[in-house]
């Protein structure tokens, strides 16, 4: 299915009248109140072609690199509910680049108060300034109203810059873009730069660590991860979120970006593949299942392997193939991990249903152990040392 089929995804254009509200749910009609919405919030935001709806069309709508050069400049803020797992569950708003934070249809406290990051998306092969300029404007905007948010800065479109000069770059907007936060009395305000395109893995990694940082699990997350490698005898693993190919945790070892690059592309295989020869019926959908695995030997010695965690989420881990002897160990111990991630699910899921009991006014007590989801995983489910 193309794009183009997709009700999600919009190529046509926009109505024309230009605001900030009523804002635009992508792909229906439905605008929910804002202040109803709970679901954390990304923003995405930067000067007119920079690069935000292409980021977000590539990265959850598997729209095509090439495709993007099609896209009509977006003249209202796009709402876009990202639902993947229960993990994987924010909203990302696009909004136009013209943005005009003096405009009195401009509502920040509602824009910025619910936000959990903003992304900053500067267009690195055009001259940054005015972007820069931008960029200092929107933090101080943002911080004054949320000093919680996280701020992130993309340093966009790489693809075009040999790596010298790609270095160069975000050595200067760094520069540049921290002495102007202290010049407007900002100095305390964390920015993280990431150097992106859309042509490549980077803008993946890029989302990953900005979603990462909006999950309160993560820390559970991880723990889970090392301890799985470290009985496992496993290099790396990764946590992905199948649908986007964001991973959405990892163990402690630092990440390189030639294995997350053969991760995503396992996932490829194994949907391209699930989908040629998988399906049972027409009808079916979802051919990412509870029986998806998979084994991939490489030619130096290291093995890919692939085990499906829930209908969204998927371990993928690199190993050496000395390693995977035991594979029987392996997979007695993936099993352990996936009931300890059901369980932070269900903890989760718990919670959920408390806070939102208690906003609707019948008030119930937070399950046990739910503030601190480490020590809530059973200890039941206790991985075998190889
Ligand atoms: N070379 C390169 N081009 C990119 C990249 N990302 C986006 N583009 C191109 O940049 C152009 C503008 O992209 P858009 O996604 O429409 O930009 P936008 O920031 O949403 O623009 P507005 O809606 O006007 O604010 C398109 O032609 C994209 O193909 C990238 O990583 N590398």
């Amino acid at each position: 299915m193309s794009y183009q089929d997709d009700p999600n995804c919009y190529v046509g254009s926009f109505p024309k009248n230009f605001s900030y509200g009523p804002f635009e749910q992508n792909g229906d009609d439905d605008n929910t109140s804002l202040q109803e919405d709970h679901k954390p919030r990304i923003l995405l935001m930067g000067l007119r072609r920079s690069g935000k709806s292409s980021i977000q069309k590539v990265v959850f709508h598997k729209m095509s690199p090439n495709e993007t050069l099609f896209l009509e400049s977006t003249n209202k803020i796009v709402k876009d509910d990202i639902n993947n797992s229960s993990f994987v569950q924010f909203q990302i708003w696009d909004f136009p680049g013209q943005i005009d934070f003096f405009d009195p249809t401009f509502d920040s406290d509602t824009i910025f108060g619910g936000c959990g990051a903003l992304v900053f998306v500067i267009d690195a092969q055009d001259d940054y300034q005015d972007a820069l300029d931008k960029l200092q404007l929107t933090v101080t905007k943002a911080y004054r109203v949320n000093s919680n948010i996280k701020f992130e800065v993309f340093i966009h479109k790489v693809d075009g810059l040999n790596d010298d000069y790609k270095m160069e770059s975000q050595r200067d907007i760094h520069h540049r873009a921290t002495d102007d936060l202290a010049e407007a009395g900002l100095d305390h305000v964390h920015l993280s730069f990431h150097l992106t395109s859309i042509y490549d893995h980077s803008i993946f990694e890029a989302f990953s660590k900005v979603v990462q940082k909006l999950i309160p699990q993560l820390p559970t997350l991880e723990n889970l991860l090392n301890i799985l490698i470290s009985n496992s005898g496993i290099e790396k693993a990764f946590l992905f979120d199948v649908v986007s190919k964001i991973y959405i945790a990892t163990d402690s070892s630092p990440v390189d970006m030639q294995s997350y690059e053969l991760c995503c592309d396992m996932i490829d295989v194994v949907i391209d593949i699930s989908c040629i020869y998988g399906m049972v019926d027409e009808t079916e959908v979802n051919t990412f299942n509870n029986q998806s695995s998979s084994l991939i030997k490489l030619n130096n010695g290291t093995v890919l392997y692939l085990r499906e965690v829930n209908k969204f989420l998927a371990l993928v881990c690199i190993l050496r193939e000395e390693n995977f002897q035991k594979q029987g160990v392996i997979d007695y111990n993936f099993l352990c991990f996936r009931d300890a991630i059901t369980q932070v699910f269900e903890l989760r899921n718990k919670c959920q249903t408390a806070i939102s009991r208690t906003r609707s006014g019948t008030p119930e007590p937070l399950p046990n152990g739910a503030a601190d989801s480490t020590e809530s995983v059973s200890d039941r489910s206790q991985p075998q040392l190889p």
